[in-house]
């Protein structure tokens, strides 16, 4: 068995984003117009700003039309649902994606549930959360769906496999039990509550870490031959004064030598969820237009 594979997300994504701007053309011939992404950002949060500019590039380099909407911290509710409101009617608008966390003072549920379910290109409206759910197709959250397609590159088929997802939020976690319950793994969902993590952890084939609290899952934990997905996103001070670096959730360092093979943060799963959020814009203008979505994707 080779031990210590470091999977490349940011080269799979560039080929998948490479695929997604093939069906862009091809849709583009057949409907008269490019697919179009509106991108909703509320506040002024740096990390966020970066995030939606590299989005907006990626969307226009896939041939896609990229539509920005920056609104100030202080918008009230309404407001915000009357732009969502114009989306939902705007025929140039296939997908719909708002920056979360959003202010406080805005009800997030409502602002998801505003949005047309066939539009919700980040999978969180609840009509596409029960469709996956139940196993019907659905547009489906870009990072557990990036992190599936990468486990199946490696992994082909999951059949049986021990699964293991730290995390259990709305947007990462639970759509990832479900997407790996729908390969018939065998899925456990642990989270801040789980009595003896590393135990459980342990047990997996495949560990998805989703929590957020930097290079928390530690090597020792991972049992050997395991395939691991760094979801987590951290920014943590680094040895020069006053920079920061990203780290993932998991003690890449030490777990490498352990594992079958492991995401990398940054160059794993980030990447991965801008491609999936082109690729789930392309299939939403697809089926908005009745046009066969194409293979592969
Ligand atoms: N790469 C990418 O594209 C993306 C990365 N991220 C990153 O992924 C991470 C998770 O994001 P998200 O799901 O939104 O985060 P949330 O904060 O919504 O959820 C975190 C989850 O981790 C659990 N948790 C917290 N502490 C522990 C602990 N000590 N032991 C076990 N479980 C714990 C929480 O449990 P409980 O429910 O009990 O509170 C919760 O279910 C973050 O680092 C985020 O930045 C997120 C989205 C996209
Ligand atoms: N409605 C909504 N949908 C989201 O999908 C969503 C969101 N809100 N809010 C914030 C989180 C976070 N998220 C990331 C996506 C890509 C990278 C990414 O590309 N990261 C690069 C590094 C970038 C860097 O260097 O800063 C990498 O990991 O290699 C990171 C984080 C999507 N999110």
């Amino acid at each position: 068995m080779t031990i210590g594979k470091i999977i490349d997300g940011k080269l799979f994504a560039a080929g998948l984003r490479a695929q997604v701007a093939e069906g862009v053309a091809a849709f583009a011939d057949a409907a008269g117009r490019k697919p179009g992404l509106a991108v909703v950002l509320v506040g002024e949060d740096p990390a966020s700003a970066v995030y939606v500019r590299s989005k907006g590039k990626m969307t226009v380099e896939a041939g896609m039309e990229s539509f920005e909407f920056k609104r100030p911290d202080s918008i009230g509710q309404e407001d915000l649902l009357d732009l969502i409101e114009e989306l939902n009617e705007d025929d140039r608008v296939d997908g719909i994606l708002v920056q979360l966390p959003l202010p406080a003072h805005i009800n997030e549920a409502a602002v998801i549930a505003a949005i047309d379910p066939a539009k919700d290109v980040d999978g969180f409206h609840i009509a596409n959360a029960g469709k996956l759910a139940v196993g019907e197709k659905a547009l489906v959250p870009c990072t557990p769906l990036g992190c599936l397609m990468l486990l199946k590159d490696e992994l082909g088929d999951l059949s049986g496999l021990e699964a293991v997802v730290i995390g259990r939020s709305n947007i990462v976690g639970k759509p990832m039990a479900q997407l790996l319950l729908q390969e018939s793994c065998t899925v456990t969902v642990a989270h801040s509550r789980t009595k003896d993590l590393a135990s459980v952890v342990h047990r997996a084939d495949i560990v998805v870490a989703a929590v957020g609290r930097p290079e928390m899952v530690k090597g020792e934990w991972i049992k050997p031959g395991a395939t691991v997905i760094d979801v987590g996103i951290n920014r943590v001070p680094a040895l020069e004064e006053g920079k920061t670096r990203l780290v993932g959730d998991v003690a890449t360092a030490e777990a490498i030598s352990h594992v079958r093979a492991i995401t990398p943060v940054p160059g794993g799963v980030g990447p991965m969820t801008i491609a999936v959020l082109l690729r789930n814009t392309l299939v939403a203008a697809c089926a908005r237009r009745g046009i066969a979505a194409p293979d592969g994707l």
